[in-house]
Protein backbone atom coordinates (compact mmCIF):
# COMPACT_ATOMS: atom_id res chain seq x y z
CA UNK A 1 0.00 0.00 0.00
CA UNK A 2 1.11 3.84 -0.61
CA UNK A 3 0.58 6.38 2.00
CA UNK A 4 0.33 9.70 2.47
CA UNK A 5 0.17 11.80 5.75
CA UNK A 6 -0.82 14.79 5.66
CA UNK A 7 0.41 16.99 8.70
CA UNK A 8 3.68 14.93 9.16
CA UNK A 9 4.91 17.38 11.54
CA UNK A 10 2.62 17.66 13.89
CA UNK A 11 2.46 14.88 17.13
CA UNK A 12 -0.02 13.28 15.16
CA UNK A 13 1.48 12.69 11.84
CA UNK A 14 4.85 11.74 13.31
CA UNK A 15 3.58 9.14 15.54
CA UNK A 16 1.23 8.10 12.40
CA UNK A 17 5.01 7.86 10.46
CA UNK A 18 6.49 5.59 13.52
CA UNK A 19 3.47 3.09 13.44
CA UNK A 20 3.45 3.06 9.53
CA UNK A 21 7.14 2.55 9.18
CA UNK A 22 7.44 -0.87 10.88
CA UNK A 23 3.63 -1.87 9.36
CA UNK A 24 3.81 -4.76 6.51
CA UNK A 25 1.63 -3.78 4.13
CA UNK A 26 3.18 -0.64 3.97
CA UNK A 27 5.12 0.18 0.81
CA UNK A 28 5.88 3.43 0.78
CA UNK A 29 5.12 6.63 2.93
CA UNK A 30 4.88 10.21 1.44
CA UNK A 31 5.29 13.08 4.26
CA UNK A 32 3.53 16.10 3.51
CA UNK A 33 3.84 19.55 4.86
CA UNK A 34 1.70 22.86 3.91
CA UNK A 35 5.08 24.80 5.80
CA UNK A 36 8.23 22.74 4.91
CA UNK A 37 7.69 21.67 1.78
CA UNK A 38 11.53 20.13 0.69
CA UNK A 39 13.14 19.94 3.94
CA UNK A 40 14.22 16.87 5.19
CA UNK A 41 12.17 15.18 8.31
CA UNK A 42 15.56 14.49 10.36
CA UNK A 43 16.07 18.35 10.59
CA UNK A 44 12.29 18.80 12.65
CA UNK A 45 12.97 15.69 14.55
CA UNK A 46 16.16 14.97 15.68
CA UNK A 47 14.49 11.44 16.99
CA UNK A 48 14.41 10.56 13.13
CA UNK A 49 18.15 11.28 12.62
CA UNK A 50 18.37 8.57 10.23
CA UNK A 51 15.52 8.66 7.95
CA UNK A 52 16.29 10.28 4.97
CA UNK A 53 12.61 11.32 3.42
CA UNK A 54 11.75 14.96 2.29
CA UNK A 55 8.66 16.57 2.84
CA UNK A 56 6.70 16.93 0.05
CA UNK A 57 4.04 20.05 -0.96
CA UNK A 58 0.54 19.33 -1.06
CA UNK A 59 -0.75 18.10 -4.65
CA UNK A 60 -4.35 16.42 -4.30
CA UNK A 61 -4.43 15.60 -7.86
CA UNK A 62 -1.36 13.58 -7.98
CA UNK A 63 -2.30 12.12 -4.50
CA UNK A 64 -5.82 10.78 -5.29
CA UNK A 65 -4.65 8.94 -8.12
CA UNK A 66 -1.81 7.68 -6.48
CA UNK A 67 -1.88 6.97 -3.26
CA UNK A 68 -4.15 4.49 -1.21
CA UNK A 69 -4.61 6.07 2.45
CA UNK A 70 -4.61 9.74 2.79
CA UNK A 71 -4.08 10.37 6.60
CA UNK A 72 -4.91 14.34 7.11
CA UNK A 73 -3.29 15.05 10.92
CA UNK A 74 -3.98 18.55 10.09
CA UNK A 75 -5.51 21.28 12.60
CA UNK A 76 -9.30 21.47 12.51
CA UNK A 77 -10.55 23.43 9.55
CA UNK A 78 -7.75 22.16 7.16
CA UNK A 79 -9.47 18.93 6.36
CA UNK A 80 -12.90 20.22 5.70
CA UNK A 81 -11.18 22.30 2.48
CA UNK A 82 -9.31 19.57 1.24
CA UNK A 83 -11.35 16.08 1.26
CA UNK A 84 -12.99 17.12 -1.18
CA UNK A 85 -10.07 17.70 -3.12
CA UNK A 86 -9.08 14.18 -2.47
CA UNK A 87 -12.20 12.36 -2.65
CA UNK A 88 -11.59 10.12 -6.19
CA UNK A 89 -11.79 6.23 -7.35
CA UNK A 90 -8.58 5.51 -5.24
CA UNK A 91 -7.64 7.11 -2.19
CA UNK A 92 -9.34 6.38 0.77
CA UNK A 93 -9.61 9.27 3.51
CA UNK A 94 -9.20 9.27 6.69
CA UNK A 95 -8.97 12.21 8.98
CA UNK A 96 -8.02 12.90 12.41
CA UNK A 97 -9.25 16.57 12.96
CA UNK A 98 -12.56 16.99 14.45
CA UNK A 99 -13.97 18.68 10.71
CA UNK A 100 -16.07 15.16 9.56
CA UNK A 101 -17.42 14.36 12.78
CA UNK A 102 -20.38 15.87 13.55
CA UNK A 103 -23.08 15.45 11.41
CA UNK A 104 -24.42 18.90 11.56
CA UNK A 105 -22.81 21.72 10.05
CA UNK A 106 -24.46 24.05 12.45
CA UNK A 107 -23.18 22.16 15.51
CA UNK A 108 -19.43 21.88 13.84
CA UNK A 109 -19.69 26.18 13.46
CA UNK A 110 -21.27 26.32 16.89
CA UNK A 111 -18.64 24.54 18.96
CA UNK A 112 -15.62 24.70 16.36
CA UNK A 113 -16.39 28.04 15.27
CA UNK A 114 -15.01 27.88 11.84
CA UNK A 115 -16.60 26.83 8.44
CA UNK A 116 -17.96 23.55 8.15
CA UNK A 117 -17.33 20.80 5.57
CA UNK A 118 -19.67 20.26 2.75
CA UNK A 119 -22.83 18.42 3.56
CA UNK A 120 -21.98 16.13 0.78
CA UNK A 121 -18.50 15.19 2.57
CA UNK A 122 -19.72 15.20 6.03
CA UNK A 123 -22.53 12.60 4.94
CA UNK A 124 -19.76 10.20 3.66
CA UNK A 125 -17.61 10.14 6.34
CA UNK A 126 -18.15 6.86 8.64
CA UNK A 127 -17.33 7.43 12.72
CA UNK A 128 -14.13 5.77 13.10
CA UNK A 129 -14.77 3.95 16.42
CA UNK A 130 -13.88 0.68 15.51
CA UNK A 131 -15.28 -1.43 18.42
CA UNK A 132 -18.67 -0.33 17.19
CA UNK A 133 -18.20 0.67 14.00
CA UNK A 134 -16.51 -2.10 12.14
CA UNK A 135 -18.43 -3.33 8.88
CA UNK A 136 -18.94 0.35 8.22
CA UNK A 137 -15.26 1.45 8.84
CA UNK A 138 -15.22 -1.97 6.07
CA UNK A 139 -16.86 0.08 3.47
CA UNK A 140 -16.04 3.36 3.88
CA UNK A 141 -14.29 6.49 1.49
CA UNK A 142 -13.87 8.83 4.13
CA UNK A 143 -13.45 7.88 7.54
CA UNK A 144 -13.50 10.59 10.77
CA UNK A 145 -11.32 9.19 13.77
CA UNK A 146 -12.49 10.32 16.93
CA UNK A 147 -11.42 12.62 18.90
CA UNK A 148 -9.18 11.06 22.02
CA UNK A 149 -11.95 12.21 24.61
CA UNK A 150 -14.63 10.55 23.02
CA UNK A 151 -12.98 7.56 22.29
CA UNK A 152 -12.19 7.07 25.81
CA UNK A 153 -15.55 8.00 26.86
CA UNK A 154 -17.69 6.46 24.00
CA UNK A 155 -15.41 3.32 24.48
CA UNK A 156 -16.44 3.41 28.44
CA UNK A 157 -20.00 4.08 28.30
CA UNK A 158 -21.11 2.17 24.87
CA UNK A 159 -22.13 -1.13 26.87
CA UNK A 160 -24.50 0.77 29.75
CA UNK A 161 -25.69 2.67 27.25
CA UNK A 162 -27.14 0.16 24.38
CA UNK A 163 -28.28 -1.87 27.40
CA UNK A 164 -29.58 1.21 29.15
CA UNK A 165 -28.56 0.63 32.47
CA UNK A 166 -27.59 4.03 32.80
CA UNK A 167 -30.11 7.18 33.84
CA UNK A 168 -29.78 8.63 29.93
CA UNK A 169 -30.55 12.06 31.65
CA UNK A 170 -27.53 11.94 34.15
CA UNK A 171 -24.05 11.56 32.85
CA UNK A 172 -21.17 13.22 34.10
CA UNK A 173 -17.81 12.70 32.10
CA UNK A 174 -14.65 13.88 34.11
CA UNK A 175 -11.54 13.78 31.72
CA UNK A 176 -7.99 14.71 32.33
CA UNK A 177 -5.50 14.58 29.79
CA UNK A 178 -1.83 14.89 28.90
CA UNK A 179 -0.49 17.77 27.36
CA UNK A 180 0.57 16.50 23.89
CA UNK A 181 -3.52 16.51 23.54
CA UNK A 182 -2.72 20.40 22.04
CA UNK A 183 -0.14 19.36 19.73
CA UNK A 184 3.51 20.64 18.87
CA UNK A 185 3.05 24.41 19.29
CA UNK A 186 2.99 25.58 22.53
CA UNK A 187 0.70 28.25 24.44
CA UNK A 188 0.84 30.24 27.42
CA UNK A 189 -1.57 27.51 29.01
CA UNK A 190 0.78 23.99 27.75
CA UNK A 191 4.06 26.13 28.60
CA UNK A 192 6.32 23.86 30.92
CA UNK A 193 6.45 26.67 33.90
CA UNK A 194 3.15 26.99 33.87
CA UNK A 195 1.90 23.61 33.54
CA UNK A 196 4.35 21.38 35.44
CA UNK A 197 3.26 21.23 39.12
CA UNK A 198 -0.01 22.03 38.08
CA UNK A 199 -3.59 20.76 37.87
CA UNK A 200 -6.06 22.98 35.03
CA UNK A 201 -9.65 22.87 34.32
CA UNK A 202 -10.03 23.99 30.91
CA UNK A 203 -12.83 24.30 28.05
CA UNK A 204 -15.54 24.52 30.51
CA UNK A 205 -19.18 23.26 29.43
CA UNK A 206 -17.58 24.97 25.97
CA UNK A 207 -15.08 21.73 24.98
CA UNK A 208 -15.31 20.96 21.09
CA UNK A 209 -15.70 17.49 21.97
CA UNK A 210 -19.51 17.98 23.79
CA UNK A 211 -21.52 17.27 20.49
CA UNK A 212 -19.09 14.70 19.30
CA UNK A 213 -19.68 12.58 22.60
CA UNK A 214 -23.89 13.31 22.74
CA UNK A 215 -24.02 12.43 18.96
CA UNK A 216 -22.87 9.00 19.50
CA UNK A 217 -24.64 8.44 22.73
CA UNK A 218 -28.20 9.70 21.14
CA UNK A 219 -26.94 7.22 18.29
CA UNK A 220 -26.94 4.37 20.76
CA UNK A 221 -30.07 5.68 22.93
CA UNK A 222 -32.26 8.69 21.82
CA UNK A 223 -33.36 9.42 25.33
CA UNK A 224 -29.61 10.49 26.21
CA UNK A 225 -29.89 13.95 27.34
CA UNK A 226 -26.91 17.19 27.66
CA UNK A 227 -24.14 15.63 29.34
CA UNK A 228 -21.52 17.26 31.72
CA UNK A 229 -17.96 17.20 30.21
CA UNK A 230 -15.30 18.66 31.73
CA UNK A 231 -11.86 18.60 30.77
CA UNK A 232 -8.29 19.02 32.62
CA UNK A 233 -4.27 19.50 31.97
CA UNK A 234 -2.57 16.98 34.23
CA UNK A 235 1.65 17.76 34.06
CA UNK A 236 2.59 14.38 32.24
CA UNK A 237 3.13 13.83 28.12
CA UNK A 238 0.76 11.68 27.02
CA UNK A 239 -2.51 9.65 28.24
CA UNK A 240 -6.21 10.47 28.88
CA UNK A 241 -8.43 9.39 31.60
CA UNK A 242 -12.16 9.76 31.82
CA UNK A 243 -13.93 8.86 34.73
CA UNK A 244 -17.79 8.86 33.91
CA UNK A 245 -20.34 8.79 36.83
CA UNK A 246 -24.28 7.86 36.61
CA UNK A 247 -26.98 6.32 37.82
CA UNK A 248 -28.36 3.00 37.47
CA UNK A 249 -31.97 2.34 36.13
CA UNK A 250 -32.12 -1.21 37.51
CA UNK A 251 -30.47 -2.65 40.42
CA UNK A 252 -27.59 -4.92 38.88
CA UNK A 253 -24.78 -5.88 41.01
CA UNK A 254 -21.44 -5.38 40.20
CA UNK A 255 -20.57 -8.88 38.88
CA UNK A 256 -23.54 -8.62 36.51
CA UNK A 257 -22.11 -5.19 34.78
CA UNK A 258 -18.81 -6.59 34.94
CA UNK A 259 -20.06 -9.66 32.90
CA UNK A 260 -22.17 -7.12 30.58
CA UNK A 261 -18.35 -5.69 29.34
CA UNK A 262 -16.81 -8.38 29.21
CA UNK A 263 -19.80 -9.47 26.49
CA UNK A 264 -19.59 -6.67 24.85
CA UNK A 265 -15.37 -6.30 24.61
CA UNK A 266 -14.67 -9.96 24.82
CA UNK A 267 -13.62 -9.90 21.26
CA UNK A 268 -12.16 -6.52 20.57
CA UNK A 269 -8.48 -7.01 21.29
CA UNK A 270 -7.36 -3.19 22.18
CA UNK A 271 -10.13 -3.37 24.80
CA UNK A 272 -8.96 -4.78 28.18
CA UNK A 273 -11.53 -4.34 30.60
CA UNK A 274 -10.22 -5.25 34.53
CA UNK A 275 -10.95 -7.54 37.20
CA UNK A 276 -13.64 -6.46 39.57
CA UNK A 277 -11.33 -4.14 42.27
CA UNK A 278 -9.04 -3.62 39.40
CA UNK A 279 -8.56 0.13 38.11
CA UNK A 280 -5.98 0.91 35.20
CA UNK A 281 -4.21 3.91 35.30
CA UNK A 282 -2.23 6.24 31.90
CA UNK A 283 0.82 4.33 32.39
CA UNK A 284 -0.92 1.00 31.16
CA UNK A 285 -1.49 2.30 28.37
CA UNK A 286 1.21 4.48 27.49
CA UNK A 287 2.26 4.42 23.88
CA UNK A 288 -0.26 1.25 23.08
CA UNK A 289 -3.69 1.36 20.93
CA UNK A 290 -5.28 -0.11 24.45
CA UNK A 291 -8.00 1.24 25.96
CA UNK A 292 -8.27 -0.24 29.66
CA UNK A 293 -11.23 0.33 32.00
CA UNK A 294 -13.34 -0.99 35.10
CA UNK A 295 -16.63 -0.31 36.30
CA UNK A 296 -17.46 -0.23 39.68
CA UNK A 297 -20.89 0.33 41.57
CA UNK A 298 -21.59 2.36 44.72
CA UNK A 299 -24.40 0.12 46.55
CA UNK A 300 -25.39 2.89 49.00
CA UNK A 301 -26.15 5.50 46.17
CA UNK A 302 -26.97 3.13 43.18
CA UNK A 303 -24.13 5.10 41.43
CA UNK A 304 -22.06 3.69 39.13
CA UNK A 305 -17.92 4.76 37.95
CA UNK A 306 -16.87 3.87 35.06
CA UNK A 307 -12.78 4.43 34.42
CA UNK A 308 -11.38 4.70 31.26
CA UNK A 309 -7.62 5.27 30.05
CA UNK A 310 -5.92 5.61 26.70
CA UNK A 311 -2.93 6.87 25.18
CA UNK A 312 -4.40 10.48 23.32
CA UNK A 313 -1.76 10.30 20.47
CA UNK A 314 -2.71 6.40 20.26
CA UNK A 315 -5.78 4.90 20.48
CA UNK A 316 -7.08 8.56 21.06
CA UNK A 317 -5.76 9.55 17.24
CA UNK A 318 -2.72 7.66 15.04
CA UNK A 319 -3.16 3.93 16.29
CA UNK A 320 -6.40 4.63 16.04
CA UNK A 321 -6.63 5.90 12.77
CA UNK A 322 -4.03 2.74 11.58
CA UNK A 323 -6.70 0.71 12.77
CA UNK A 324 -9.42 2.02 10.59
CA UNK A 325 -6.80 1.99 7.80
CA UNK A 326 -6.34 -1.96 8.35
CA UNK A 327 -10.20 -2.53 8.17
CA UNK A 328 -11.30 -0.37 5.33
CA UNK A 329 -8.33 -2.16 3.43
CA UNK A 330 -9.19 -5.34 4.69
CA UNK A 331 -6.22 -6.06 6.47
CA UNK A 332 -6.32 -8.00 9.92
CA UNK A 333 -7.63 -4.98 12.48
CA UNK A 334 -4.40 -5.94 14.78
CA UNK A 335 -1.82 -5.83 12.08
CA UNK A 336 0.91 -3.45 13.38
CA UNK A 337 -0.41 -2.74 16.76
CA UNK A 338 0.12 -5.17 19.14
CA UNK A 339 3.21 -4.46 20.90
CA UNK A 340 2.63 -4.12 24.21
CA UNK A 341 2.34 -0.35 25.92
CA UNK A 342 5.94 1.40 26.78
CA UNK A 343 6.66 0.58 31.07
CA UNK A 344 7.55 2.42 32.91
N1 LIG B 1 -2.63 15.55 19.75
C1 LIG B 1 -3.60 14.68 20.04
O1 LIG B 1 -3.54 13.96 21.08
C2 LIG B 1 -4.79 14.53 19.15
C3 LIG B 1 -4.98 15.33 18.07
N2 LIG B 1 -6.11 15.20 17.30
C4 LIG B 1 -6.33 16.04 16.16
O2 LIG B 1 -5.45 15.61 15.13
C5 LIG B 1 -5.02 16.74 14.36
C6 LIG B 1 -3.50 16.84 14.43
O3 LIG B 1 -3.14 17.03 15.79
P1 LIG B 1 -1.63 17.24 16.25
O4 LIG B 1 -0.75 16.41 15.43
O5 LIG B 1 -1.62 17.11 17.71
O6 LIG B 1 -1.42 18.77 15.87
P2 LIG B 1 -0.04 19.53 15.60
O7 LIG B 1 -0.35 20.95 15.83
O8 LIG B 1 1.04 18.90 16.37
O9 LIG B 1 0.24 19.28 14.04
C7 LIG B 1 -0.63 19.66 13.04
C8 LIG B 1 0.12 19.73 11.72
O10 LIG B 1 -0.79 20.17 10.72
C9 LIG B 1 -0.08 20.89 9.72
N3 LIG B 1 -0.84 22.07 9.26
C10 LIG B 1 -1.06 23.21 9.94
N4 LIG B 1 -1.77 24.07 9.19
C11 LIG B 1 -2.00 23.45 8.02
C12 LIG B 1 -2.67 23.81 6.82
N5 LIG B 1 -3.27 25.01 6.71
N6 LIG B 1 -2.72 22.93 5.80
C13 LIG B 1 -2.13 21.73 5.91
N7 LIG B 1 -1.48 21.33 7.02
C14 LIG B 1 -1.42 22.17 8.06
C15 LIG B 1 1.23 21.33 10.33
O11 LIG B 1 2.25 20.74 9.58
P3 LIG B 1 2.89 21.50 8.33
O12 LIG B 1 3.07 22.92 8.73
O13 LIG B 1 4.15 20.75 8.14
O14 LIG B 1 1.91 21.32 7.22
C16 LIG B 1 1.25 20.75 11.73
O15 LIG B 1 2.47 20.13 12.02
C17 LIG B 1 -5.71 17.95 14.95
O16 LIG B 1 -6.91 18.21 14.27
C18 LIG B 1 -6.02 17.50 16.38
O17 LIG B 1 -7.07 18.22 16.91
C19 LIG B 1 -7.04 14.24 17.56
C20 LIG B 1 -6.89 13.40 18.60
C21 LIG B 1 -5.78 13.50 19.54
C1 LIG C 1 -4.65 19.19 25.89
C2 LIG C 1 -5.59 19.65 24.80
O1 LIG C 1 -5.70 20.83 24.54
N1 LIG C 1 -6.25 18.72 24.15
C3 LIG C 1 -7.13 19.03 23.08
C4 LIG C 1 -7.54 17.74 22.43
C5 LIG C 1 -8.56 17.92 21.35
C6 LIG C 1 -8.13 17.58 19.99
O2 LIG C 1 -7.22 16.85 19.78
O3 LIG C 1 -8.82 18.14 19.01
P1 LIG C 1 -9.95 17.53 18.06
O4 LIG C 1 -10.23 16.13 18.53
O5 LIG C 1 -11.09 18.43 18.23
O6 LIG C 1 -9.41 17.48 16.70
C7 LIG C 1 -8.37 19.76 23.59
O7 LIG C 1 -8.82 19.50 24.71
O8 LIG C 1 -8.93 20.57 22.83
Amino acid sequence: MKIGIVGATGYGGVELFRLLSSHPSIQSITLYSSSQAGENVNEIYSHLNTIQDQLQPLEPEHMKEELDVIFLATPAGVSSELTPDLIGKKAKVIDLSGDLRLLSQDSYKQWYKKEAAPDSVVQQAVYGLPEWNRSAIKSAKVIANPGCFPTAALLGLGPLINERLLDPSRIIIDAKTGVSGAGKNPSAITHFAHTQENLQIYKVNQHQHIPEIEQQLTIWNEAVSPVTFSTHLIPMTRGIMATMYGELTKDVSAQQLHDCYQAYYGEHPFIRVRKQGQYPSTKDVYASNYCDMAIAVDERTQRVTIVSVIDNLMKGAASQAVQNMNLVMGIEETTGLLHVPVYP
